[in-house]
């Protein structure tokens, strides 16, 4: 029923022409379209005849005139875009038993300019008007398509005479109707006009929803689209007339002009978006983009108010834009574009129902609500399948993005674990430089015992240690004897070298948990925890003795020996390290004083009495 899809019939045209060659332009006898009692609707399309009048010259005398009847053609309406004035005749009997109005409807829309001719059989006419270029309330009846209101006495025959000019094309299907049968037929046309707008609106509202919640711009691709491509269709089948601009009906002429180009664009930019068409192939990114220079031409061509131009660009790139489209999405799925699949089948199944529709303009299908409609299913399932693809375009992006989330979530973990190794090897590393830092800090680096400060810090640490536990402690300060002659004599290395052995005897004969330090260059200080006096007496003569009976390489068998100051640490008598230190340097004193290589006791009550230490008798040995 709707043939007003021009643009699309065009294209159906393109794939039928083999087939209409052989259709168009035959001669055949002038056949009255018989109207009787229960007529209810009669298709004028293979009834009409044709006349062109390329330099649109004749007037009406001229063409009802006896010598021109044999110029007319039988036309199955069908004529495209012309700048010509198309005439047509047509005849009705009536066969009513009574005066009966019938409704003759020209269901398409867009033509310009229509004149109707009606004879009254005493060789007068009456003339009336229609077409886009009135305004919609000056209407015969305030209808979408123009309609004129015949009435035939019973019995009467009448040829009627029409005339058209338009800038854009021109389509004829022409139909008598019955008053009630046009009425039911309206309503229901209506009814599925509503609902393919309706449809289409909420796949507007679904793609703005969409970009709102995905923010990918070809949502809104898609949603100009659909708008673009409703707007058109809402003009094309003509309410955009009617209840858009009723009284400006040349917007009528520029709209569907305009948004035939708007449409291309639309579809042109959403495609491309959709299928990446840059990344997948740049020869369709450039064919997509002459398309849009077409389109945006075609634009300003309209607006400068060249339509018949404007109109035939704009269907040139309308017929190319299904075939370029559905080329483009196989090239790119067949470079792994999986988001073309649905738009492959949205296009191609499209291209199914404008066949379907071509078929049945064409005569070759019979009416049905399939065939008639063929270009509307057809552009719902299309749009629709768009969305889908829409939605798999969204999927496929958000798939790719959780892949490389992953991906980065594998190389962070890596770079973690990497990272930790790292952490790891580098706090070993400092721990080891920490000891060996704290290592230099507390240790003498010649004889490796403990240095004069980290040796009274383990003083004051034993002083407290047994203090707490209320244990015996005793020290014992020990000097090399003319250790300066060793050095004269035998030189400064030797003199090392004998201070090394004295430090290693020390830690060979004295217990694990003494503490040994080199309290001065040739002075050290034992530490001995829980030793009482007695056994502390005993462990350091065995020690001097040990060293005493050392031999040295380099002192050619010159012995060493060593004196040695003790003290032992007694509890209730608050003592520190260095009153300690101080008493058994005393009693060192008085050992060297005493003729050397011997131990001295000294006694710490009488620090406190005295600044010095003094020698206990008993101690002595
Ligand atoms: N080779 C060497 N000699 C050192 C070191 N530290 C100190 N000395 C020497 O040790 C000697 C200590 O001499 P003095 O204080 O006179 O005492 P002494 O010769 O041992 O005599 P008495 O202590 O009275 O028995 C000095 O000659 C210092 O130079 C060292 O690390 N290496």
């Amino acid at each position: 029923m709707n043939n007003h899809h021009w643009l699309l019939a065009l294209l159906a045209l393109l794939l039928l022409v083999p087939f209409l060659e052989t259709r168009a332009f035959e001669q055949q006898a002038p056949q009255s379209v018989i109207l009787e009692n229960g007529f209810s609707y009669a298709d004028l399309t293979d009834k009409i005849q044709i006349l062109i009048d390329p330099q649109q010259q004749l007037g009406f005398k001229a063409i009802s005139s006896t010598g021109r009847q044999r110029d007319f053609r039988l036309n199955s309406g069908k004529i495209g875009f012309t700048d010509a004035a198309v005439w047509i005749r047509f005849s009705l009997e009536s066969r009513f038993t009574t005066k009966q109005p019938v409704i003759l409807e020209i269901d398409f829309p867009l033509i310009d300019k229509i004149e109707f001719y009606e004879m009254d059989g005493k060789g007068n006419y009456r003339l009336r008007f229609g077409g886009d270029s009135i305004p919609f309330n000056l209407r015969e009846i305030e209808f979408r398509n123009t309609l004129f209101k015949i009435e035939l006495e019973p019995g009467q025959t009448a040829t009627y005479y029409m005339k058209f000019t338009s800038r854009g094309p021109i389509q004829l299907p022409l139909r008598i109707w019955n008053y009630q049968a046009f009425t039911e037929h309206s309503t229901s046309s209506h009814l599925w006009h509503g609902l393919y707008f309706g449809a289409i609106l909420m796949l507007i509202v679904a793609s703005v929803v969409g970009y709102n919640l995905f923010r990918a711009s070809f949502f809104l691709w898609y949603a100009y689209y659909l708008s673009c491509y409703g707007l058109l269709n809402f003009t094309l089948v003509g309410f955009a007339g009617q209840f858009l601009w009723p009284e400006t009906p040349i917007l009528q002429q520029y709209a569907t002009s305009l948004l035939v180009n708007l449409v291309i664009i639309g579809a042109v930019v959403f495609s491309g978006k959709l299928l990446d068409i840059r990344k997948y192939s740049r020869a369709y990114f450039l064919i997509f983009r002459t398309l849009i220079i077409l389109a945006l031409l075609g634009i300003a061509i309209s607006l400068a108010g060249r339509l018949e131009i404007a109109n035939r660009i704009a269907s040139l790139s309308g017929m190319a834009l299904v075939p370029i489209l559905i080329s483009a999405a196989i090239v790119t799925y067949r470079k792994g574009n999986f988001a073309a699949r649905y738009f492959l089948v949205a296009w191609g199944v499209f291209l199914i129902f404008v066949f379907i529709s071509g078929l049945y303009y064409w005569g070759m299908l019979p009416y049905g609500f399939v065939t008639a409609h063929a270009l509307q299913i057809g552009s719902v399932f299309e749009v629709t399948m768009l969305g889908v693809a829409t939605a798999d375009r969204v999927r496929l992006l958000n798939r790719e993005k959780e892949e490389a989330d992953r991906l980065a979530n594998k190389y962070l973990v890596l770079l973690n674990e990497k990272l930790e190794d790292l952490v790891h090897e580098r706090t070993v590393e400092l721990e080891e430089s920490n000891r060996k830092l704290h290592e230099l800090a507390t240790h003498d680096s010649l004889t490796l015992l403990l240095n004069h400060n980290a040796i009274i810090h383990a003083l004051e640490s034993a002083i407290s240690a047994v203090e707490r536990h209320r244990q015996p402690l005793s020290i014992a300060m020990v000097d090399i004897d003319r250790f300066k002659q060793i050095n004269d004599r035998f030189g400064h290395q030797v003199g090392d070298d004998v201070l090394v052995a004295i430090a290693n005897t020390f830690t060979s004969s004295l217990r694990g948990y003494d503490i040994i330090g080199r309290y001065g260059g040739e002075e050290f200080l034992l530490i001995l925890p829980q030793t009482n006096t007695e056994d502390a007496g005993e462990l350091i003569e065995r020690l001097r003795q040990s060293i005493a009976d050392l031999s040295f390489t380099g002192t050619q068998g010159k012995r060493v020996t060593i004196s040695v100051g003790m003290i032992a640490y007694l509890h209730g008598i608050k003592i520190d390290a260095d009153a300690m230190i101080r008493c058994a340097d005393d009693a060192l004193y008085r050992a060297k004083a005493n003729g050397r290589d011997r131990i001295e006791w000294g006694n710490c009550t009488t620090i406190l009495n005295k600044t010095g230490c003094a020698g206990s008798e008993d101690g002595q040995r």
